[in-house]
């Protein structure tokens, strides 16, 4: 049998690639850290066979009309809003994700965005960087506990849970929410099931790490930083599109909210010019919620596993339902 192609729409270091070029014919955008140009992508696909991808490529009904050759589609995140995947399937092209293995990454860095937002430290870092740093006073720089405060996490999944054991060790207590209860992470971690309402009503610290989808498009709009305390603290880690970002701008600006830590959001790459950038009350990070050296090695590697296993195995390890 001819090797497959396929096509990786970003640089991937050579040798993570070594192990499969036996029964892979690899062609890759040789940049690393800009994306394929759409009109690339489009004719680069066309040769190919399968497709690893990333979060900023829009594989949509037009890319997918043009490529019904292909056999697998692996997208180097678990989040897989950026696909078709109902078009993806009724073409019977399999769809694979990277659950699991950048869990506990992402929530050591959605509890870091949580500390570093109520802790101040952006802002405080900046007061040495800037010599502004003078006499001690008793309210310099000073910010928000922590410990044995409530957290709400929307969206208590893998990533939830990982972040929710990471508060249990600070003491916290829990809520959640999701469509339906979870009553083995209810026991094993001590949370609480609540209602959207009652949880950012309730909650100091409102962190979400729901999917993007129809459902969760601009949850957190007007009426829900509105229903939160004057205190709380929201942290965005799972997609920029489900928060209204104009009315979070406003409920920062005027004091119906007292800060933000983003890793998200919804045009990306954002710069100082985004209003959201432009607050002090706000951290605002570049996506990097699984971005350790470590696990973005083990989502690459999991990334090939899921094509050979279409092509040679038994199918992928973790397939998009
Ligand atoms: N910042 C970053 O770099 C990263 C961001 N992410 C983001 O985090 C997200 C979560 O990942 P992961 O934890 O692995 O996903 P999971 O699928 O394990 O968890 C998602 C949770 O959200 C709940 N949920 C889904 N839809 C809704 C809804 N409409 N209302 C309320 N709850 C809902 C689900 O429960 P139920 O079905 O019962 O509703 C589930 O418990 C990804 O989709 C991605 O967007 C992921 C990795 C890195
Ligand atoms: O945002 C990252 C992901 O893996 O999803």
């Amino acid at each position: 049998m001819k090797k497959p192609t396929i096509y990786i729409t970003r640089k991937l270091p050579e040798h993570l690639l070594q192990p499969y070029t036996d029964r892979f014919d690899f062609q890759m955008w040789e940049k690393e850290e800009t994306p394929v140009p759409r009109d690339v992508l489009l004719a680069e696909a066309k040769k190919a066979q399968g497709l690893v991808c990333m979060l900023s490529d829009k594989i949509d009904q037009e890319f997918l009309a043009q490529n019904p050759q292909l056999k697998v589609i692996s997208n180097l995140a678990v989040g897989f809003d950026n696909i078709d995947i109902k078009v993806a399937h009724e073409k019977g092209i399999v769809v694979t994700n990277t659950p699991d293995v950048l869990s506990e990454t992402t929530a050591d860095l959605t509890f870091a965005l949580l500390m570093a937002t109520a802790r101040r430290l952006v802002e405080a870092n900046e007061e040495i960087k800037a010599n502004r740093w003078g006499d001690w006073s008793p309210y310099y720089m000073a910010g928000t506990d922590i410990h044995h405060k409530k957290i709400g996490i929307v969206g208590m999944g893998r990533i939830g849970e990982a972040v929710a054991r990471r508060a249990k060790g600070f003491n916290m207590s829990i809520l959640y929410h999701n469509r339906r209860r979870k009553e083995r992470a209810e026991q094993e971690l001590g949370a609480r099931y609540a209602d959207f309402e009652t949880l950012i009503t309730e909650a100091d610290f409102i962190v979400s790490l729901v999917p993007l989808s129809e459902e969760t498009k601009a949850l957190f709009d007007k009426n829900a930083f509105g229903k939160m305390k004057k205190s709380a603290i929201f942290i965005n880690a799972s997609r920029g599109a489900v928060v209204d970002e104009a009315a979070l701008y406003e409920a920062l600006k005027e004091g119906e909210i007292e800060a933000a830590g983003l890793d998200v959001f919804l045009h990306e790459p954002i710069d100082s010019a985004h209003p959201l950038s432009t607050l002090k009350n706000v951290v605002c990070l570049p996506h990097i919620g699984s971005a350790s050296r470590e696990t973005r090695t083990t989502m690459i590697q999991l990334c090939l596993d899921n094509i050979d296993g279409v092509f040679y195995g038994d199918g992928p390890k973790t397939a998009v339902k």
